[in-house]
């Protein structure tokens, strides 16, 4: 336990319950059951929270909604502010995450979160937790000197956006190493020029061969591995990590009370938000702002081709078993399960090509705990059972590569959510169609952005009452996947480079760059070994600095 005063307990999903502050989730990441962490209890808005809080700064509504989860005995309101103030500060736009009608008469909306300094949403989240680590390191090391002062070595899969945010998010921080592997050759030429240009000593790319789900693995692997945590501080910067959903909570709250001010929309009326889904880190926030209060009606997810999630909406069935023609024919078989290699498809949105979404099991945890608990029993044997549930659901999965729930289940995942899976195809046509719509102005969607208003179109179509507004949200600026603007826009690349690429973008891909090769062969153990040997350069470095 941390001398600070717990805001909340947390709880494993697969059944642990630890003492740990809000201090200790964010610098483990991972439970060492191999759970992630979810808070006990999800606190209720205030009962004046809708007319408290509808002018509140991005900002201000930050700290309003973190200060539910973490008390002032563990970081003081004082320093919160100070935390939030410069996490944002970094923004482009003052607003931070503008909302922008798309069009009017169908009442879509698009939640801009690319303002950030690497052009993707992850900067929201990555910019907070990055100055939390340094926060709670500055606050651990002082009056400490040498190897004495705790470090932290940040591990990090990427798919493109993660890694470059958490990059910009922790450069050249005092005592934190960071290491980000993305599959090689499969991110964009800007996404992996974004990455590996950032020359600060404590930022190490590994280009691994294979595929996120395989760099989302080794992280796994290293967080489990006995052998590096008897020597390393593990810290995770993925959305395993607590800290990024908190923060992704307050761009919901936002552009609820954006869309009233802005638009004819009213309180009473219906509000459906859509949200490109890989990972599950995004939409995942969006439900706890739906199970804090705020009045969503649904949550849409929508998938690429690679759709494990939407299939398990309409079947029950969570299973990784590719289903893509050649690729799948070129895959490996383990037991009848054909492994991720062949399970993947290389789409025209790659930050979203993942097989396994890991955040998926936090949901499962709280489905769990509202299906199957039985009220005689105590609170604290109802969240053991939920944790034994996904335990032998995520047991399944790796043996035999996927599971299966009951009719229940689905049902109060239905409640909440519905999903779409969109094809590239429809992407082109998307960004095609909404590029040319007199409504909205030459808008360039990014292929991510563009999956979104695919399915908030055809969630419109079907809504009922027909003013149902849908917020989607556009995670990446076009400029980090030109390719499929490209393609959509070929006639118009002259006013994409004159009109929307950012001059941060232009010459980026000449610079000189630092990236280490992991070869297939070489696996987790490879990485692990490039870890220990980077980091005792690093510190080492420090000793002869401070000789
Ligand atoms: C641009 C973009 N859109 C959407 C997603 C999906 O978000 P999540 O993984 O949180 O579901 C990602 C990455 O995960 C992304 O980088
Ligand atoms: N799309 C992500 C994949 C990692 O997801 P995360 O939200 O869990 O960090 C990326 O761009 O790296």
């Amino acid at each position: 336990m941390s001398s600070h005063t717990a805001s909340q307990r947390y709880l494993s999903t697969r059944g642990g319950s630890y003492d740990f502050s809000f201090e200790e989730v964010v610098l483990k990441g991972l439970a060492s059951d191999g759970g992630l962490f979810i808070p006990e209890e999800i606190p209720s808005l205030p009962s004046d929270w809708a007319s408290k809080w509808q002018h509140l700064s991005f900002q201000e509504l930050a700290y309003e909604i973190f200060s539910l989860y973490i008390s002032p005995a563990e970081i003081p309101a004082s320093d919160l502010k100070d935390i939030i103030r410069r996490s944002y500060a970094t923004f482009r736009s003052d607003d931070v995450t503008p909302t922008v009608t798309l069009d009017q008469d169908k009442n879509i909306h698009l939640l801009e979160l690319f303002h950030g300094p690497t052009f993707a949403f992850k900067d929201v989240a990555l910019q907070f937790l990055g100055n939390l680590f340094e926060y709670f390191l500055v606050r651990r090391n002082q009056g400490k000197a040498g190897r004495a002062r705790e470090h932290l070595t940040v591990i990090g899969a990427t798919s493109g956006d993660t890694g470059s945010a958490a990059i910009y998010g922790l450069r050249g921080k005092k005592d934190v190493s960071v290491f980000i592997m993305h599959p090689h050759g499969k991110v964009s030429a800007v996404q992996e020029a974004q990455m590996t240009t950032v020359l600060d000593a404590n930022v190490h790319n590994l280009a691994v061969d294979g595929t996120f789900d395989d760099c989302q693995d080794f992280v796994k692997a290293l967080f489990a591995d006995p052998e590096i945590n008897k020597t390393h501080r593990l810290a995770a910067v993925n959305s395993i990590n607590w800290a990024r959903i908190l923060a992704q909570i307050t761009y919901y709250f936002h552009s609820y009370f954006n869309l009233i001010r802005q638009t004819s929309f009213l309180p009473a009326s219906t509000i459906r938000f859509v949200v490109p889904t890989g990972n599950f880190g995004d939409i995942l926030a969006g439900y706890f702002a739906k199970r804090m209060g705020l009045p969503v009606e649904k949550l849409i997810i929508a998938t690429n081709e690679n759709d494990i999630l939407h299939r398990f909406w309409q079947s029950g069935k969570y299973e990784k078993h590719p289903v893509y023609g050649k690729e799948a024919e070129g895959g490996l078989v383990e037991d009848g399960v054909k492994a991720h290699e062949g399970g993947v498809k290389e789409t025209l949105s790659p930050a979203m090509d993942i097989l396994v979404s890991s955040n998926f099991e936090r949901l499962l945890w709280y489905l769990s705990y509202q299906v199957y608990s039985t009220s005689g029993d105590a609170v604290s044997q109802r969240r053991a059972q939920a944790g034994d549930h996904v335990r032998n659901w995520l047991n399944e999965l790796k043996s035999k590569g996927g599971f299966g729930v009951d009719k229940q289940i689905l049902e109060a995942a239905q409640k909440d959510f519905a999903s779409y899976r969109v094809s590239d195809d429809e992407v082109l046509e998307t960004i095609r169609s909404t590029f040319n719509a007199p409504t909205s102005k030459q808008y360039v969607l990014d292929p991510h952005s563009a999956i979104g208003i695919h399915a908030a179109l055809r969630s419109a179509e079907v809504s009922k009452p027909p003013s149902t507004h849908h917020i989607s949200l556009a995670t990446a600026h076009p400029a980090k996947f030109s390719n499929a603007v490209e393609r959509a826009l070929p006639g118009d690349m002259g006013y994409f480079r004159d009109q929307v690429l950012p001059a941060e973008f232009r010459g980026l891909e000449d610079k000189p760059r630092r990236v280490s090769h992991v070869k297939k062969a070489e696996g987790w153990e490879g990485v692990r070994k490039v870890v220990i040997a980077e980091v005792e350069l690093e510190l080492q470095a420090a000793d002869e600095a401070n000789e």
